[in-house]
């Protein structure tokens, strides 16, 4: 059963009248078929099965508990079918801990050629050999079930930003039919999960609307949808200073593809649960290190001899047994290992994070801090 476990209703209301402003922040555990997660959770994301320039075995050591996985690549190549005959994506990725899956509908609608959303579902033209598929809520769902993913999403249509209040409800209104298609076509499993995902985009009564068809399907969690899609933070956290409220305060509650520290720290305040961002990943491949300085470009030549870590109390190998020279060279050359200890060292300042995050909470004390 995917539940988040409360703390003990006393010192819940210590953390509660601790930080009267971030009453919302919540520090809890989620427990799953392939181990727990700690919440509040920063997701890495391994689009194609893999956590990109990293070993499984290095994710684990950043702290990572669970990872996301993108269902519409891996329907395309190697194929959910193929995964599921290999004995499953975590057994295929080596990846032991808990695993969620995306839906599959927000990746065809940005990386997709050619497609045409019906009733039915979403009918599009693979971007990699044009090849023709189809995702709705059972196929979407199915799919997942073969990939073997500790939590699966529902599919949904991610509105987009803006939108007017018509096409928003319009919008809304298939999610929550797709919804129950999706609710319909889970195999539910003790430790498996699914998440039910809300849109509405900035109207608070299509948010309320959004969540009650949701909750009436009982998800183990629910996600927030339709943000970090443009409308830009203030815009963001007004959504989030209501729509938490708007769920079922046992259960989790993933905000999607969000985000920098600030808006991370931002959403844990209004009572947020769990991230996924490819910010730390991409970035770092870039040459962007977080650190408690802000954010490092590698590339500025005013590195080139620099002979200091990134940060000297980090512990990830980049900082551990290498300089800011030495990385500004192997990005600048566009050495593999660059893109390698970049990453390692982004996703280890994510968790940090988190765990800063979540010990705070449960101290009961502010965390207003974005380094
Ligand atoms: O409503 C949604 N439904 C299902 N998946 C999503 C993923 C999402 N990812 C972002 N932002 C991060 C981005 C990643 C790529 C372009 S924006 N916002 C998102 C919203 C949704
Ligand atoms: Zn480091």
């Amino acid at each position: 059963e995917v539940s988040i476990t409360k703390f003990p209703a006393d010192e819940r209301k210590i953390i509660a009248k601790a930080h009267d402003k971030y009453k919302k922040a919540r520090a809890g555990i989620i427990n799953t078929r392939h181990g727990q997660i700690h919440t509040p959770a920063f997701m890495p994301v391994g689009t194609k099965g893999t956590v990109k320039a990293m070993l499984p075995e290095s994710v684990q050591t950043t702290g990572a508990d669970i990872i996301l996985g993108n269902t519409y690549h891996l329907m395309l190549q190697p194929g959910a079918k193929r995964v599921f005959k290999l004995g499953g994506l975590h057994k295929f990725m080596n990846w032991s801990k808990p695993l969620l899956t995306d839906s599959g509908g927000f990746q065809v609608m940005s990386l997709s050629k050619l497609r045409k959303i019906t009733e039915e579902g979403v009918i599009f033209n693979s971007h990699i050999d044009g090849s023709k598929f189809m995702l709705s809520p059972e196929s979407s769902t199915e799919i997942q079930y073969l990939l073997g993913s500790t939590i699966t999403m529902a599919f949904d249509e991610c509105t987009p930003y803006p939108s007017t209040y018509e096409q928003a409800k319009s919008s809304m209104e298939l999610t929550s039919r797709w919804a129950k298609r999706s609710r319909k076509a889970f195999y539910s499993r003790d430790g498996y999960g699914q998440f039910g995902i809300i849109q509405g985009s900035i109207y608070n009564d299509l948010r309320l609307k959004s969540a009650l068809d949701l909750i009436e399907l009982d998800f183990e969690g629910y996600a927030i949808g339709g943000l970090a899609v443009g409308e830009g933070q203030e815009l963001m956290f007004k959504v989030l200073d209501y729509a938490p409220d708007l769920l079922p305060i046992n259960k989790p509650r993933y905000l999607m593809g969000v985000g920098k520290p600030a808006d991370i720290i931002g959403a844990v305040q209004r009572g947020i649960d769990m991230f996924d961002c490819v910010i730390p990943t991409r970035s770092g491949r870039n040459g962007q290190a977080f650190t408690k300085y802000g954010v490092v470009n590698i590339r500025n030549s005013k590195y080139k001899e620099d002979n200091t870590p990134l940060e000297e109390d980090c512990l990830c190998p980049a900082c551990k047994n290498y300089t800011k020279a030495y990385l500004h060279y192997l990005v600048k050359v566009k050495e593999i290992l660059g893109a390698m200890l970049m990453t390692w060292h982004n996703l280890m300042y994510f968790q940090k994070l988190m765990l800063r995050i979540r010990e705070y909470i449960a101290q009961g004390k502010d965390f207003d801090f974005i380094s």
